[in-house]
């Protein structure tokens, strides 16, 4: 057996975001390779007009849990949803929760945050930066808490060309951000945000930034370590290949792709593109808590799971291989068949915008229109013109990020973990 996968039979684990992307691989990978495990503790806000008793029991009997089910068929009483709000001071915890969480937490790994990259500042500070101070104030009053692992981005110093392992202090002082949040109205804050932001491309990396200032600002006598996953991207290999639940990063170009709505694309062929699919993203993830709880390092470390340097995919090899797969496992309902190109500048790409994408729309929905059908493509494809826009900061230029103590943690991984756990080398 795994020597990770053993460390975390008969504890008592905490995830928030435990019902986003990478919570749920997360919360799969755990209940799959350590079912002995004592209780899995999720913050689950309801959602949809679902509680979050509903919410869990529709993510336990998706296919993603297929395997869970052969292997730890007593899941449903290892999971305990405990109904929160992170944008709440208090979480809205209840106090017998709250209880018992602080009573028998021994490992707590933070995914919960907004991804979006257009949400309000003062959502973003609220969420990626206040609940963190929070749940880290939480995490020290947990008496076997054995190691806090935070998830942030490796981008949240896309300001910076090359990011070693280290966090890097920002202009502003966390503190007096949430402060100021608390008391200014949204038509100032909107006034004063991209001031504040400065050089980061948007209110989500910079408050991934402030939150890491706060992990190492509140870090007390916690043993915490941050990790830093670069594009994340449907699963590899576990619990099966392909396996993805949003739009976000990589997956809603990629599908728009394959439904024939992109057709050009603003990119660089000889850029390296980085990307790690999720599940390699857990395993890192998983192999340092066992890390940090075991090893105890005297200090917090900052692992970063990038493929750039170990693995390096560019875009002339990435987007062909996309578009061949799409090619080769049609879509349903595709609107075209797929077929797309990159463009390198400006002219190019106002010009395939209009002529390949909103250009089409318009006449479908005319087409629409005209037989009494309620147009919706011109609508949808300056939704995705819009993502592509807002997602072109991290297209158009590349990094470098150093990743020695990722290295220097598979190498101290027994010989089966290091096969299971990580492909980036
Ligand atoms: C030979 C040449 C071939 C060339 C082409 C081949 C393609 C090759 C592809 C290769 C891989 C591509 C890699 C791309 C890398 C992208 C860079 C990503 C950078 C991330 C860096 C940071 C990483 C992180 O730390 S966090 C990452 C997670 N966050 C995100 O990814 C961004 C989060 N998303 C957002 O901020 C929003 O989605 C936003 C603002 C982009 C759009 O918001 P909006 O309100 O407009 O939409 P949503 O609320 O998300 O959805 C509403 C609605 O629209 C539909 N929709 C949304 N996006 C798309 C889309 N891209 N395509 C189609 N439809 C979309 C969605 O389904 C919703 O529909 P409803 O019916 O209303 O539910
Ligand atoms: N996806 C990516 O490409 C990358 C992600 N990351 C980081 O990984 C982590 C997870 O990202 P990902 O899984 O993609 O994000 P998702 O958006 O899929 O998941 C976010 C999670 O946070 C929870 N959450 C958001 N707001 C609240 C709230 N008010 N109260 C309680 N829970 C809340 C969501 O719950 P709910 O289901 O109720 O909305 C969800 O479980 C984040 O910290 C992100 O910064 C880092 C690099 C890349």
């Amino acid at each position: 057996m795994s020597t990770i996968a053993a460390f975390y039979g008969g504890k008592s684990i905490l995830i928030t975001g435990a019902t986003g992307f990478m919570g749920k691989v997360l919360m799969e990978k755990l209940f799959r390779t350590s079912p002995n495990l004592k209780v899995i503790y999720i913050l689950v806000r309801p959602k949809a007009d679902q509680t979050p008793q509903q919410r869990v029991f529709q993510i336990l009997n998706s296919k993603l849990f297929e395997k869970v089910k052969e292997v730890c068929p007593d899941v449903h009483e290892k999971i305990r949803a405990i109904s929160a709000d992170l944008n709440q001071s208090d979480f809205a915890i209840s106090k017998e929760d709250t209880q018992e969480l602080l009573s028998c937490t021994n490992i707590v790994f933070h995914c919960a945050a907004t991804v979006r990259f257009d949400d309000h500042l003062r959502h973003a500070v609220q969420l990626n930066v206040a609940a963190t101070q929070q749940l880290l104030l939480m995490a020290s009053q947990m008496p076997k808490l054995e190691a806090f692992i935070h998830i942030s981005t490796a981008y949240s110093n896309c300001n910076l060309k090359h990011i070693d392992e280290v966090i890097y202090p920002c202009p502003v002082e966390p503190k007096k951000i949430i402060d100021s949040m608390e008391w200014l109205d949204d038509a100032v804050i909107d006034e004063i945000a991209p001031k504040l932001i400065g050089d980061w491309p948007n209110a989500y990396t910079f408050t991934k930034a402030l939150g890491e200032m706060v992990v190492q600002q509140e870090s007390r006598n916690l043993n915490i370590a941050i990790i830093r996953p670069s594009i994340v991207g449907a699963t590899w290999q576990e619990p099966f290949p392909g396996w993805v639940d949003n739009l976000n990063g990589p997956n809603g170009i990629i599908i728009a792709t394959g439904k024939g709505l992109l057709r050009a694309l603003r990119a660089t062929p000889k850029d390296v593109l980085d990307v790690v699919p999720v599940d390699i993203v857990v395993n890192l993830t998983l192999a340092v808590g066992w890390y940090m709880a075991v090893r105890r390092p005297t200090s917090m470390l900052i692992y970063h799971c990038t493929s750039g340097n170990l693995n390096p995919c560019n875009w002339g090899k990435m987007g062909p291989q996309v578009l061949a797969t799409v090619k080769k496992f049609p879509f349903e309902k595709a609107f075209r068949r797929p077929n797309a190109d990159f463009t390198t500048n400006t002219i190019t790409t106002l010009y395939w915008n209009t002529v390949s994408h909103r250009a089409p729309a318009i006449i479908y929905d005319f087409c629409l229109w005209l037989t009494g059908r309620k147009p919706r493509m011109t609508k949808l494809m300056n939704r995705l013109i819009r993502s592509l826009s807002l997602v072109e900061y991290f297209i158009k230029q590349t990094w470098e990020w150093s990743t020695y103590n990722t290295e220097m943690l598979m190498s101290e991984l027994s010989p089966e973990d290091r096969r299971v756990r990580t492909a980036l080398t």
